[in-house]
């Protein structure tokens, strides 16, 4: 015999301090809160029915069993209420983890977007799909992310009834002209209909949605309770009338609005389908362009990731935009002025321009596919709240360096080498003119610029997102860091500061830092990839002579047949250098993360391993790269990752 305290310390707690552990890196307020409304509701909702079915006998507990009632139902009952629902949050969060947009919304390709005031369609033709462009319009549809529903409502009204049905025959009432022949056999399943459905029929009448992540999760949840629930009857915990159920075991009800709840709102506010959809767009993108995103994506709480995916979307499509453009052209804009329009781009979206405006700036770039308009607009929609305009501005100012290199774009990559062949041939060129990186304070300085910069941002998004100070705008959360464009000025006075501001002024110097370090981790790995299209980042002086500068930058033709793939290169005097620079910048930063906000810590300490990893992997092969890098298998990034992520690392 079991007691029913035994069953939750041995099947129900167990389970909830498991999924808590996995789930605790990236547990936000917004699971916290879904908690407390979930285990409310199933507290009120639950326990003048179970009150009630305890009085008529419904089910019972043996003697010895409990350790106190209060009126019909026991303490354990109502520490039930409780545990249940946070079990249940826990499996739907981790189900859910990985969906960016916590709702269903048609795919792009199902919709299309009309000229002007625009408005969503469903089931658009395929010539209008082509033509779609969700971004560029001024105005944009807005969509109802969780439409008040009829047909569910009313399907659970009916089950509703259906309820009152069999509780009526099961009372012996004589009031309706219906009678199944079951008698008080159908007092259980009567009851339980009468206690589920009206809160179904609530709740998709506010919108809730059975997505996938909510049929998985309900499927596992409802499973491992069953099991439970079982478990607990063969060894008497409780007993179920036989009486008043209909022969066959049926799981004591699930509070369905566990899982439902956190999916609907009384008031869910019109949303900017061109946001949604860039959403959608920029994801994709993401998942094609960037490794180091897909980690971020999984490792950071869910508050932070629709930031991380403006910030990321935005700098992986200026940063696409620059390399492939033409250098002078005459179809396109060169890469400086594509430069100049991104920067205007910034600073027009930081002082609040409308979308027209701004897409106007946008639209003097010719041929801008989807994903890049979109891309912008919810970079511009989004960031200015988040984060100073700064962090960006330095990113320009390292494709700025970029574009000092010989322009090769990387499309060319496998023409580029002839290219430059032909070039240094001639003695007038001379390709160190061409080679912006000259010393270790350059290569800082350029590391600093693009991956120090969207470290800080990273910082200011998290502060945004996860903590807002007393006294700030919550609409504007960037203007609780008052402090932040000073620091990129140079311009700040520690004096002015606080001691929590001193912290984070700290913190972001080395976050910062830590940025810097997985840049020479970077290009440490992409030696060979970028001397194919002219670009050496390793420092000038760091080369012993002209012609070993130029064997990088012109390796001599490897010996291999068709197909095959290019022997490696040993880069080891140029590349593991720079990994010793990133370790102890490593080193010396790491311990920051610690100050920043909780769900914000998994996230960059998981990045920043998963970084390292590749490093490991350089240091494994002796420095021997191809232009491919080197192979880290997504298994290993993934649990290094993920060690971190626990803290085991
Ligand atoms: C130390 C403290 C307080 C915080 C750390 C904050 C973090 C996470 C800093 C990392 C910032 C960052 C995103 C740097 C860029 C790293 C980098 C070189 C990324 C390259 O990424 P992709 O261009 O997407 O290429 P991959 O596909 O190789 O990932």
């Amino acid at each position: 015999m079991l007691t029913y305290l035994q069953v939750h310390l041995l099947f129900v707690i167990p389970p909830i301090l498991g999924l808590g552990f996995l789930y605790w890196p990236v547990l936000g307020r917004r699971d916290v809160f879904k908690m407390i409304w979930a285990c409310a509701l199933a507290t009120i909702w639950t326990t003048p029915w179970d009150n009630f079915i305890l009085s008529q006998a419904g089910w019972s507990y043996p003697e010895g069993s409990i350790v106190g009632k209060i009126y019909y139902v026991p303490l354990e009952e109502h520490l039930f209420f409780i545990l249940q629902p946070i079990f249940l949050t826990l499996v739907h969060s981790i189900v859910a983890h990985s969906q960016l947009i916590p709702f269903r919304i048609p795919r792009l390709s199902d919709v299309s977007f009309r000229q002007g005031p625009a408005q969503v369609q469903a089931g658009s033709s395929t010539s209008e799909k082509s033509k779609a462009v969700p971004v560029s319009e001024h105005e944009h549809g807005k969509v109802q992310t969780l439409p008040r529903g009829v047909g569910m409502p009313a399907f659970w009204m009916g089950v509703t009834a259906l309820g009152g049905v069999l509780v009526h025959e099961s009372h012996g009432l004589e009031v309706l002209p219906i009678h199944l022949g079951l008698g008080k056999h159908a007092f259980y399943l009567g009851w339980i209909l009468i206690w589920i459905s009206p809160v179904c029929a609530f709740l998709t009448y506010l919108g809730a949605q059975f997505g996938r992540a909510e049929v998985i999760s309900l499927a596992a949840g409802t499973a491992w309770l069953w099991l439970v629930d079982t478990i607990a009857l063969r060894n008497e915990a409780w007993t179920i009338s036989k009486e008043t159920t209909l022969g066959f075991d049926v799981w004591r009800g699930l509070p369905i609005e566990s899982n439902l709840l956190p999916a609907s709102g009384f008031n869910p506010p019109l949303i900017d389908a061109g946001l949604l959809y860039g959403l959608q767009l920029a994801e994709d993108t993401l998942k094609k362009g960037s490794k180091s995103f897909e980690v971020a994506k999984l490792a950071f709480g869910r508050e932070m990731r629709i930031g991380l995916v403006a910030v990321y979307a935005w700098c992986r499509v200026t940063d696409d935009l620059i390399d492939n453009a033409p250098t002078i052209s005459d179809e396109g804009l060169e890469k400086g002025a594509i430069l100049d329009v991104i920067r205007s781009h910034l600073t027009a979206a930081f002082s609040g321009a409308e979308p027209v405006a701004l897409h106007r700036i946008l639209s003097t770039i010719p041929g801008l596919t989807p994903e890049v308009t979109s891309a912008f607009h919810i970079f511009a929609t989004l960031v200015p709240r988040l984060s100073p305009v700064e962090p960006f501005l330095e990113l320009c100012k390292g494709y700025e360096t970029d574009l000092k290199f010989l322009s090769i774009p990387e499309t060319e990559a496998a023409t580029g080498q002839e290219t430059l062949r032909a070039r240094m041939a001639d003695k007038a060129f001379n390709v160190e003119e061409h080679l912006p990186i000259r010393t270790n304070e350059d290569l800082l300085q350029y590391a600093d610029d693009v991956a120090g910069s969207i470290a800080a941002a990273i910082c200011y998004l998290a502060w945004s997102v996860l903590s807002y100070p007393s006294g700030g705008d919550a609409r504007r959360p960037v203007e609780n860091l008052p402090w932040a464009a000073d620091l990129h000025r140079n311009t700040l006075s520690p004096s002015s500061l606080s001691q929590a501001e001193k912290v984070r002024v700290e913190t972001v110097r080395s976050a910062r830092t830590m940025g810097r370090a997985l840049q020479l981790v970077n290009i440490a790995r992409d030696v060979a990839k970028d001397a194919m299209i002219a670009r050496v980042y390793v420092p000038r002086s760091s080369f012993a002579s002209t012609a070993a500068l130029h064997s990088v930058l012109l390796p001599s033709s490897p010996a291999s047949s068709p197909g095959e793939p290019k022997p490696k290169t040993d880069y080891s005097s140029y590349n593991l250098p720079l990994l010793e620079q990133a370790d102890e910048m490593r080193y010396s930063s790491a311990g920051a993360i610690a100050d920043l906000p909780p769900t914000a810590r998994g996230g960059a300490r998981a990045m920043a391993a998963s970084y390292f990893e590749i490093g490991s992997a350089i240091r494994r092969e002796g420095g021997k790269v191809d232009e491919r890098g080197v192979k880290v298998e997504k298994k290993k990034r993934l649990k290094a990752a993920a060690k971190a992520m626990w803290g085991f690392s």
